[in-house]
This record gives structure tokens, sequence and C-alpha cells, in this order.
């Protein structure tokens, strides 16, 4: 037998993995880097995180990814160099990262890595016949060579292949961390992208959806006009005032009316859609007022996809994401949504800043170990599949 083969059959067969789960989002603030022990599959699952750092990515590499990332056109030279380069800072990221926490790489079973998304394109954003498609970056291959282990990587095609959307993909997780809680719940994601899963208490209603935007409008504002990457606290929003025409027109886009389960980026969501709106309305609007638009923008979508929730009235909110840090951000959630208790998803045990990347260690442990047939009967919407592609490191 094939060596990585029986290391792969020993390591399924396993009754607990050491699975590094790794996502860099829609934010581009770094690399989430998340070491987990895995101890069963299936709705038997439990995970512990044993280390959790975000590093954060070297200015230059960052610039370059924010100019090829969620853009129309780049050429195929970029695609194809950035495709290793991604691999190949991922991979050193994971040995920094091993070495920093004297980690010794024989304890890893796997990396689970979710890679770059470059472009996400849902068939509600564009006409093509071939429907939904996305593309993430930063090759199995080359981290599992770099870093000598197994690697499973690109999570999205299976889901796509199966008839989803390739997102969202926490309500994967979401279900499998849920099982013990015995109420309604709403797990609110703000990264990014906003993203939800309400699961009732009898575990059969279930409704998910990217909600919208999450950090990435605001983000983009403050790149562009304050030279900062995000809005710390909600502070710059904060000195601003909500301008009331802005909002209900940029509340008229197609993806708020559009039906669940529904899934954006910032292709959609970028700074073409905020000026965009500032140029038809012919505002004269300082930078504070648009930030302060945009941060209440952000909590109105996020409740309106709430409120669209069938069936559910009042169900706690526990929320995840670097969003959680916006203080007005989460102000305006609690004030607009006055009807539901609004926590951080740490709460339930659920660490907010590691989430994502503890999900594709989820993910990977279920396609080594598990069995995809108990996301059968779900929801139409939710493919019964494992995902993920396995590299041999050898
Ligand atoms: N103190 C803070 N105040 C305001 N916003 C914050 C703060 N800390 C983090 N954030 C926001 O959180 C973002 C990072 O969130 P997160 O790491 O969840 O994003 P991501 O991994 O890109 O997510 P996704 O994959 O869901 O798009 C930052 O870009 C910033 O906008
Ligand atoms: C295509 C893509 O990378 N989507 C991300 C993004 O960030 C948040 C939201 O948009 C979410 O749908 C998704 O990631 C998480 C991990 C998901 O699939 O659930």
């Amino acid at each position: 037998m094939n060596k990585g083969i029986a290391t792969l059959y020993a390591i399924a067969q396993k009754k607990e993995r050491i699975l590094i789960g790794l996502m860099s989002g829609t934010s581009l603030d770094g690399l989430d880097i998340a070491l987990c022990k895995c101890t069963g599959n299936g709705y038997e699952t439990d995970i512990a995180l044993l280390q959790f750092e975000t590093m954060p990515y070297e200015n230059s590499f960052l610039q370059q990814l924010q100019k090829s990332c969620f853009v129309p056109n780049i050429s195929l030279e970029q695609l194809t160099l950035l495709n290793k380069q991604i691999a190949l800072e991922h991979a050193a990221m994971v040995q920094q990262f091993l070495a920093k926490y004297h980690i010794n790489k024989t304890r890893v079973d796997a990396i689970a890595s979710h890679g770059q998304t470059i472009y996400h394109a849902p068939a509600i954003q564009h006409e093509n016949k071939v429907g939904n498609a996305t593309l993430q970056l930063g090759d199995g291959d080359i981290i599992a060579v770099k870093t000598g282990m197994i690697t499973i990587s690109d999570f999205r095609q299976k889901h796509i292949a199966a008839g989803g959307a390739g997102a969202p993909l926490v309500t994967y997780g979401d279900i499998l961390l849920t099982g013990h809680i015995l109420e309604d719940v709403i797990l609110l994601n703000i990264g990014g992208i906003a993203n939800f899963t309400y699961i009732s208490a009898n575990k059969k209603n279930i409704t998910f959806s990217d909600a919208g935007p999450g950090n990435t409008l605001m983000n983009q504002w403050m790149q562009q006009h304050y030279h900062q990457n995000y809005d710390a606290d909600g502070a710059v929003a904060a000195k601003g005032i909500v301008n009331k025409k802005l909002l209900n027109y940029w509340l008229q886009h197609s993806f708020f009316a559009a039906d669940f389960p529904k899934t954006t980026g910032p292709e959609t969501f970028n700074c073409s859609f905020i000026e965009d709106a500032v140029n038809a309305l012919q505002l004269y609007i300082s930078n504070d007022d648009v930030m302060a638009t945009l941060n209440y923008l952000t909590a109105k979508s996020i409740a309106i996809a709430v409120n669209n929730i069938a069936n559910q009235k009042a169900a706690k909110i526990y929320v995840s994401g670097g969003g959680v840090h916006n203080r007005l951000l989460m102000q305006h959630l609690q004030t607009i949504m006055p009807q539901h208790t609004i926590l951080p998803s740490d709460e339930i045990g659920i660490h907010a800043a590691a989430k994502e990347a503890m999900l594709f260690a989820l993910l990977a442990n279920e396609t080594l170990a598990g069995n995809p047939n108990i996301f059968e009967n779900i929801h139409t919407n939710l493919p019964a599949i494992s995902m993920g592609k396995i590299s041999l490191p050898y």
C-alpha cells in the first residue's frame, strides 16, 4: 500500500485527531490558524481548541491580495503565481506557528486548508448558465509537501458539484456543535460577509444563508478614506450621522430581497456599491457620515435577514467573527432587534475568532472519519457530502 494512503487509513481510524484548521477570509486580515483536537465524528464530535492565532500578512503580500481578490480581471499569470504564493505563505505561517508554540509536527495528523477566495460567483451574481461557482487559491499539494503534513483543501467545490452555492459551509459545523443546546439559536458570523444558521430547539427547522456585508464595506471605506484597515470599535462611524436616503437606496439592492440560502462577497459589496449610490443620489456627504451609514446598513441588513427566518421569534443570537468587536455595530444590532438577546458565541463555547478555522478542521475530520449520510434530510439545500481534496506530502 502507498505509505501516504496507509497513514491516511491509520488517521481515519484514530479516536482522536489533531488537526490544524486554516482560514483566510474576505477581510484579508491574515491567516487564522486553529490547532484542534477532534474526538469522534458526526454528532459525537468533540472539538477542543488547543491553540489559536491570526497571523497577519506582511504588507506587500497583503497589498497584492487586496489588488487581486474579488476583482473581475487579473492576468492568468498573476492567478497562477498567486495560487502557488498563497500556498507557500500559508505553509510558512503554519511552520512559524508550530515553532512559536513548540508543537512538534509529528503530533499533527493533518492540515485543513480553506485557502483564499479569489472570486466567488454565485448564480445570482452572473448570467452564465454554469450557475454557482467559486475559486479558492493556495494549492493543497504545495502546502502538503512544504509542511510534510497531509493536507485537505479546496472544500467548496464538492458543495457546488452537489448543488450548493459553495457557501456558507459553516452550517455543517453549527449543526455538529449545537446538538446539546435545547433552545432556538441563531449563530451569526460577522466576518467580511455576515452569515447565519438558525437551528430550532427540536433541530427540525434549519435556515442558513449569507446575510450581506459584514465588515467588508466598512473596511473598504476605512482603507480608501482613512488609510486604516478597519474602524476600531466603530469609533469613526460613531462620529457621523446616518443618512436615511443613502441607507434606503443601498437596501434596495436585489441581494437583500433574494430568498435563502444565498451567498455573496466583496465582488458585489465594494466601494463601487457605496459610491454609485452617493453619485446617484447626488449627495454631498462627509466620509464620517458614510461610515455611520455603512455601520447602520450592516446591522440593518443582518436584522432584515434574521426577521425573514420563518418560524423563529426571539431566538438568542450568538455572534462570532471580528464584527463582534465593533461596539457600535453590536449596539445597532441590539437596538434594531430588541426581542433578541445578542451574545458573543463564546457564551456557548464557540471561540468567536477561531470559529471559521475550526470549521475547516471539523469538515476535514468528517472527511477523514465521518459519514456524510448524517446530513441527509436536514435541509433540501444542504448537500450530504464530505468535502475537501486530500494531498499527500510525499
Ligand atoms: N476592535 C475592532 N473593532 C471593529 N472591528 C473589528 C475589530 N476587530 C476586528 N474587527 C473587524 O473584524 C474583521 C476581521 O474579522 P474576521 O477575522 O472574522 O474576518 P474574516 O476571517 O475575513 O471573515 P470571513 O471569512 O467571514 O469573511 C476586521 O477586518 C475588522 O473589520
Ligand atoms: C466564498 C467565501 O469565501 N465565503 C466566505 C465569506 O466569509 C463569510 C461568508 O463569506 C461565508 O459564506 C464564507 O465563509 C464561511 C467560512 C462559510 O462558508 O461558512
